[in-house]
Formats: C-alpha cells, sequence, structure tokens
C-alpha cells in the first residue's frame, strides 16, 4: 500500500475510564494499532482528547466538572498526565512525540497558521508523532462546543491527509442515536454528509466526551470540503489502524472517490480568514466568478463597504446574495479608485500593480 499521511482523533471515551484516570488497557491498544500504522511506513498525526477527562479526579473533583474553570483546571492536570503516558508507552516503540497545543486563534492568524503547518512539517519530516489537542487551560470555544472533532477536521486539511480517523465509543454513525432507539441503522458509507443525516445525530452519550456524534458529522462536512477522507467508528488490537485503511473498520466510510484538495491558502481564506470589507459585484462579475472560474477586474464592482488593506480578506456579494471570499490586492482607497473601470483604462497606472482586485487562486466560493 502507498505511504499515506493519517490524522487520528481519539475520544476522550476511548481514552479514560468515568472515574477520572486513563484506560491502560485502551490506550495501550491505541499506541500499538498508530506504531503498526507506521511500520508500514505511514505518516500519522494524533488529535487526542482526555485531558479534562484524565485530570478531574488527580485534581480532587469525584466526576467531570461541568464549570468552566473546573473544566480548565482538570485540562491543566490530565494533559501532562496524557503526555506522560504517551511519552512511556510509545518510548516502548522508539517512537518520539511532540506535544501540540492550538487554539482557534492559531487558525485565525495567518502567521501561526503558516507556522503552525510548518512545525508539524518539521516535526513528520523527522519522524516525530505530533499529538494535538485544544489548548484548553486558554480556549474557551473548545470546552462549550467540544471541538477536538473541528480541530481534528482543521488539522487534517492543514496537513492534507489522505484520511482523518475519528475513533470513538460507538461503531459508527446512525440514523439515530442507537443509544435511545434499538432499531437505529449503521451508515456503512456516505458521499455527503446531508441535513437530514445531521439531524438524526445527537449530543454526547457517555459524558466522558463533549461534542457527540453531531460536532463529529459537522466535523466531517469540513474535512470533506478540505479533499479529506473520514472514517468514524472503533476497532481494538494492534491491526485496527491498518484495517480501517484497507476499508475492513468497523465503522462508517464518509466521502467518495474524487475528492479535490485544496491549497493552504484557500483554506485559511475559507475557513479561517477575519472578513475586512464587502465587495459588491454585477451580474457579468459574479458570472466570470463563479461559472467562469475568472479573476474579480475592477469594471464588475458596483460598491465597496468596509476600509480594508491590499491582502486582507473580503466578502463579496452579487446581485442576489453572497458569492464567495477573496484576499483583495488592492486597499478599499484605492479601490474607490478604479472600481467600475475598464482593464485597459487602468493598465500602465503606475499606481497600480495589478489589474486584478482579487486573484481566482485567492477565492473560494461560499
Ligand atoms: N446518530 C448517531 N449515531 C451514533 N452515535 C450517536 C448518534 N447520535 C448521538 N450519538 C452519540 O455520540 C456518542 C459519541 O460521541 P462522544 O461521546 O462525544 O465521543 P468522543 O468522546 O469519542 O468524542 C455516542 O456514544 C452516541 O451515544
Ligand atoms: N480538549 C478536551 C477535549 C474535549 C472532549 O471531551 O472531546 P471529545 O472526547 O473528543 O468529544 C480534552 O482534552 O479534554
Amino acid at each position: 500500500m502507498a505511504k499515506k499521511r493519517i490524522v487520528v482523533k481519539i475520544g476522550s471515551s476511548s481514552i479514560t475510564n468515568r472515574k477520572g484516570e486513563i484506560d491502560l488497557e485502551k490506550f495501550i491498544d491505541h499506541i500499538q494499532a498508530i506504531a503498526s500504522l507506521r511500520a508500514q511506513g505511514h505518516e500519522v498525526l494524533l488529535v487526542s482528547s482526555g485531558a479534562v477527562a484524565a485530570g478531574f479526579k488527580q485534581l480532587g473533583y469525584p466526576s467531570r466538572p461541568v464549570t468552566l474553570k473546573g473544566k480548565q483546571a482538570a485540562a491543566a492536570v490530565g494533559q501532562s498526565l496524557l503526555i506522560q503516558a504517551y511519552r512511556d508507552q510509545l518510548s516502548k516503540f522508539r517512537i518520539v512525540p511532540a506535544q501540540i497545543l492550538l487554539t482557534r486563534n492559531d487558525f485565525s492568524k495567518k502567521e501561526r497558521y503558516k507556522n503552525a503547518y510548518a512545525t508539524i512539517s518539521e516535526l513528520l519530516e523527522r519522524g516525530i508523532l505530533p499529538i494535538i489537542n485544544e489548548n484548553d487551560t486558554v480556549s474557551v470555544a473548545e470546552l462549550t462546543f467540544g471541538d477536538n472533532d473541528m480541530l481534528s477536521a482543521l488539522v487534517s486539511g492543514l496537513v492534507q491527509a489522505e484520511q482523518l480517523i475519528i475513533l470513538t465509543d460507538i461503531n459508527g454513525l446512525y440514523d439515530s442515536n442507537p443509544r435511545e432507539n434499538p432499531s437505529a441503522k449503521r451508515y456503512g458509507f456516505l458521499s455527503a454528509i446531508t441535513e437530514e443525516i445531521l439531524a438524526g445525530a445527537e449530543g454526547t452519550g457517555s459524558n466522558l466526551g463533549t461534542g457527540g456524534m453531531k460536532s463529529k458529522l459537522i466535523a466531517a462536512k469540513t474535512a470533506l470540503s478540505l479533499g479529506v477522507r473520514i472514517f468514524i467508528g472503533k476497532g481494538s488490537g494492534s491491526q485496527k489502524l491498518i484495517e480501517i485503511l484497507e476499508g475492513h473498520g468497523d465503522g462508517t466510510y464518509i466521502g467518495g472517490e474524487t475528492l479535490a484538495s485544496v491549497n493552504s491558502s484557500k483554506q485559511w481564506i475559507a475557513l479561517h480568514s477575519p472578513v475586512s470589507g464587502k465587495i459588491l459585484v454585477d451580474e457579468g462579475a459574479e458570472q466570470a466568478l463563479i461559472f467562469n472560474g475568472k479573476s474579480l477586474l475592477p469594471a464588475g464592482i458596483s460598491e465597496i463597504k468596509g476600509v480594508f488593506k491590499k491582502g486582507d480578506v473580503v466578502e463579496v456579494f452579487g446581485p442576489n446574495g453572497l458569492l464567495g471570499k477573496g484576499e483583495v490586492l488592492f486597499s478599499s482607497e484605492d479601490l474607490q479608485q478604479v472600481m467600475g473601470k475598464r482593464s485597459d483604462e487602468i493598465e500602465g497606472n503606475v499606481l497600480f500593480s495589478s489589474i486584478e482586485v482579487i486573484h481566482r487562486d485567492k477565492w473560494v466560493k461560499a
């Protein structure tokens, strides 16, 4: 089998027990499976939850905390326990792990986004196993929304992984929550995540995890949009990840044969960039952007809203609504001077180095 880049996401319920401890049996099973996958030559990145679930007991709580400060304190205790356990167990296979703690802000600042990519690439090149988690002690949204599923999708896109494997406590996605509906049916394969499928998925069932199936599906939708296939399910034994990769996993596979990968600039614009302004365009420009794959030129622009700099990201609206987002090559001030003008009226003007307002390579459809 060709060498692949795989992101494995392990949920809290698959690492810890209800007492607030790492479940060593489950834990070692994952380590052996990761070691086997790497032994086949695949590159592996791990997104590991479990800091809160592994830390609350040593913090002195009888059960998983519900307050924000309790969760954040538990995560601070648990994260070090987790990494210690990873180091101990991985060393038996001579695998060196690296801890990476990220917040959503690390994706919205372009410099940080690029740095994260550069660091992860360097680690992979050197054969290190990156172990990624949310930086829970400072990340408020994560603990409220259980974003580790989304984090794994974003990481998969960032590193252009071939597959995201989400390991959880249930063997895949069902048409309704099987813990409440015994006749729920499992999906073996899905080519897309529809509204109907999302409607059948609920929150967490284990009280160890946070997001439940719904957050996995929203994450899967994002991963798909970035060209990454997904598996959601469970397994056991040292061969489980290899079996999943070979298509024999116990769970749900999501994503068809033809998935287009998205370059990192477009990913950043689509998912992470702050929006600095709005540009309104006419029907001709809408046609060019949406159907003809062209860049946006000044001639089609009818109005500019907001103040933005060259290199900022703006939303573009057509006569019928939002068309997409793109990185502008003009400031709003300069754009005021050229909007509505044909390219031959601008060409040669030394003030403007470009006649494209948004280049097609820096444009993403809504
Ligand atoms: N339609 C569904 N199919 C499968 N599981 C579902 C569905 N709706 C809700 N769930 C629940 O989602 C849970 C998995 O999510 P979660 O507890 O957050 O796990 P993890 O800790 O691995 O992220 C399952 O145990 C199940 O109870
Ligand atoms: N970052 C948190 C993860 C939150 C959580 O429980 O996520 P999950 O088990 O993946 O639904 C932690 O490490 O505890």
